[in-house]
């Protein structure tokens, strides 16, 4: 039981899977004393005042933002430029503005040269997901015991750097240096409230390390699948009737929002590119222990990629029951 909101105002702008998800566990912890809901298409705003997960869904964008202390862009990241530029003006002074995008440099230089001054943007990530979308998909615990990263910024110190760019408005490199710990502490606070755990890193660290451990998985299930698929016009119907086996883990994954997973691949470029190179050397590497028969060499890799998925297990981030929990019934 939690005595105080920590906010007044929250505004939500995109109500998929993690936004309604927010809205859904900020009502259950009473985070906050009221929600707003803001969204590009109204076929969700009208299913967000079905499913009665926030307070207003008007779509009214000055009564969502004039008076929200608390503001998360919740769209895919190649939208939350534009986002933060139309939403600039209405953006009320003191306001906190986060958004919870799985890249994080191109979410800094996408959004920051639009943050009016007075207003503190601290970038943050979830580590917590779904293979689904859409307001339907959401739910109040999906950050129950889950990361949340914040990456936040030094916003005078990029506007410093970036002042001579074209997207940043004059008033804003005059903006006056100032400590933002005090957002920072808030939105930790905020997302603890919802049951997750929060680490504060740097953007360019958390690409580098969602690479690996997000982006390229997911890079890998789509290949495979699109690869099974191109093979399913050749053995018929086999990938699908066969299915229940290690393939069937990777069409979760592949099952992802188009959307969101190519705006993740044109926005982390580098990163991903760069584990790619490295997947594929050590890729190669395999495939030379197989040509050569290098049992040992497979015996030690396979060993040290089960420790890997024990620890995960260890440290709760996943369920220790067999095949992910499935039913097998015991003869
Ligand atoms: N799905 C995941 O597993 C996951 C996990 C963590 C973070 N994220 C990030 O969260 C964000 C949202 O992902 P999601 O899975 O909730 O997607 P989703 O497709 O379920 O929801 C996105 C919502 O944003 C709305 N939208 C799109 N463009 C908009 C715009 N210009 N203005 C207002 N609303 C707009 C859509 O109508 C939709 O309702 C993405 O940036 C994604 O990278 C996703
Ligand atoms: O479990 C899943 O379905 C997810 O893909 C969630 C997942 C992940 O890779 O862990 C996907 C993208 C996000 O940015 C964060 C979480």
């Amino acid at each position: 039981m939690h005595e105080e909101p920590l906010f007044d105002k929250l505004t939500l702008i995109g109500l998929g899977l993690i936004g309604s998800s927010i809205a859904r566990a900020a009502r259950t912890h009473c985070a906050v004393r009221k929600i707003a809901a803001l969204d590009s298409s109204p076929r969700v705003l009208a299913r967000v005042r079905e499913l009665e997960i926030v307070d207003d869904a008007s779509g009214d964008v000055e009564q969502a933002l004039g008076d929200a202390d608390l503001v998360i862009l919740c769209a895919p990241v190649g939208a939350c430029g534009a986002i933060a530029r139309d939403i600039a003006p209405h953006l009320k002074h003191g306001a906190i503005l986060s958004d919870v995008g799985s890249v994080k440099g191109s979410i800094v230089k996408a959004v920051a040269p639009h943050v009016p001054p007075g207003v503190r943007f601290v970038p943050a990530h979830p580590l917590a997901g779904t293979e689904y979308s859409g307001p339907d998909a959401g739910f109040a615990t999906l950050f129950k015991n889950r990361w949340c990263l914040l990456t936040p910024i030094d916003q005078a110190a990029f506007e410093r750097d970036h002042s001579n760019a074209d997207n940043v408005a004059p008033s804003l490199s005059q903006r006056a240096p100032h400590a933002e710990n005090d957002a920072v502490d808030a939105l930790a606070e905020f997302w603890k409230r919802l049951g997750a755990k929060v680490e504060v890193t740097t953007p360019e660290h958390h690409d580098l390390a969602l690479a690996i451990t997000s982006h390229l998985p997911h890079l890998i299930a789509f290949n495979i699948v699109g690869t099974a698929d191109h093979l399913e016009k050749v053995t018929e119907s086999e990938v699908i009737k066969f299915s229940a086996s290690g393939f069937r883990d990777f069409t979760r994954i592949a099952a992802s929002d188009p959307t969101m997973w190519r705006d993740v691949f044109l926005n982390n470029k580098g990163a991903v590119l760069e584990m790619l190179s490295r997947f594929n050397a050590d890729l190669a590497a395999l495939q030379r222990m197989i040509e050569v028969d290098d049992g040992e060499g497979l015996f030690d890799l396979f060993t040290r990629t089960r420790a890997i998925r024990r620890g995960i297990v260890e440290q709760g981030q996943d369920t220790a029951a067999p095949d992910f929990g499935r039913p097998h019934e015991k003869a």
